[in-house]
């Protein structure tokens, strides 16, 4: 019996595609970036700058979550919408990566992954189980299978190791998702790490089992553009036309300009506030740092051309003289400036394809890129 399907696309051009993705708190126009509120928050943006630029879902973690404040207390509480404000569609992650990448003494076996918390070192255990329960008392619109995500570099024989057990914690998560409640989707998760048979055989497993939507995961770990971006050509193909693809934890403008064109329509990455934060600024024209002294009399906005009127506003000068003060205010404007071009980025995408000219749009947009 097939899963109910809340996505519809919309157009397509080549293998990019436009969509809508309906969960019960509301419409994601696809393809979409989905801004990292790890432990609940957008660290240093509000949600109503996060709503204003353009975003319809945002990211949490149910590792951080589980940990503080708890699954329970926020079900006690209403739920993540609720407790922390967002009234919109959310998808969280199930604790798979960040128990490989944050906790202490991580152990795997077939049951499970069993870690001490990075943050009080008490030990838990999440099973595939506990990771639906979780998202489910969270009120998670989308929930992500549990993987398990191997610490690279590592060998092909643990590569595939870790891609048959994550297979088989998604059957265990898709039975453990049943009689969720009407809306609430699951996704599974491709894993093969570069290697294409391995690829392969994770898409055309999940797509067996059979899931809401597909992500695609453990890629923009380092490996050059061309490897990432040929996986994605090994696993998209494999996956079901007519459910939404999800490249995790990607990424640069431009690598999410390359997996719209190969079929990807949804996206995480923590680089437009992580680097924000860091003093850089994505714009049309690349990528400014402003750290740089070249800026400390630089009258001029970033771009004068912005929809985000901070971008159009504060001076270079300004936000150099911010970054090096190391006021927070320019970590706060330079967050959000970034957020705001992502989710400008997106809806040209989505323009783009529904009008036949993606083509045309991912070559203007490199040449401003390449323009600086
Ligand atoms: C292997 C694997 C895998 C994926 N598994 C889960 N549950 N979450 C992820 C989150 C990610 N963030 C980034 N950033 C580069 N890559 C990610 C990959 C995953």
């Amino acid at each position: 019996m097939s899963l109910p399907n809340s996505f519809r696309l919309l157009a397509a051009d080549g293998t990019a595609r436009t969509g809508v993705l309906e969960t019960p708190h509301g419409v994601v126009r696809t393809p979409a970036f989905m801004p990292v509120g790890t432990a609940g928050a957008m660290k240093g943006i509000h949600w109503r700058e996060i709503r204003e630029s353009g975003a319809d879902i945002v990211l949490g973690n149910t590792y951080h979550l589980m940990l503080r404040p708890t699954a329970e207390r926020i079900a006690a509480l209403g739920g993540l919408q609720k407790f922390t404000g967002w009234n919109g569609p959310m998808l969280t992650d199930s604790g798979g990566f960040q128990v490989m990448s944050l906790a202490k003494l991580r152990k795997v076996t077939e049951q499970g992954v069993r870690f001490k918390s990075h943050i009080d070192g008490a030990v838990l255990d999440l099973s595939p189980e506990r990771a639906i329960e979780v998202q489910r008392l969270f009120g998670s619109d989308i929930a992500m299978q549990l993987d398990e995500c191997v610490r690279l570099p590592a060998s092909r024989d643990e590569v595939d190791r870790a891609m048959q057990l994550s297979l088989r914690w998604a059957e265990r998560c898709k039975r453990a998702f049943e009689g969720a409640p009407q809306g609430h989707m699951l996704f599974g998760i491709v894993q093969g790490g570069d290697v294409a048979k391995l690829r392969r055989q994770s898409a055309a497993g999940l797509g067996e089992i059979g899931f809401h939507g597909y992500a695609i995961g453990g890629l923009a770990v380092g490996e050059p553009q061309d490897v990432m971006l040929a996986m994605i050509e090994e696993a998209a193909p494999l996956l079901p036309q007519d459910r939404p693809r999800y490249l995790m934890g990607v990424g640069t403008p431009d690598d999410m300009i390359e997996a719209v064109k190969r079929g990807i329509d949804m996206f995480d990455c923590v680089l437009p506030t992580r680097n924000g934060r860091h003093g850089h600024a994505f714009t049309r024209r690349g990528v400014i740092n402003l750290r740089n002294a070249r800026h400390a009399d630089d009258p001029r906005p970033l771009d004068e051309e912005s929809s985000w009127p901070p971008a159009r506003s504060y001076s270079r000068a300004y936000l150099h003289h911010l970054v090096k003060a190391g006021e927070a205010l320019g970590a706060m404007l330079l967050s959000e400036i970034n957020i705001a071009y992502f989710q400008s980025l997106m809806a040209g995408v989505r323009e783009a394809i529904a009008a036949g000219q993606f083509a045309d749009f991912r070559a203007a947009t490199k040449a401003g890129w390449a323009a600086g």
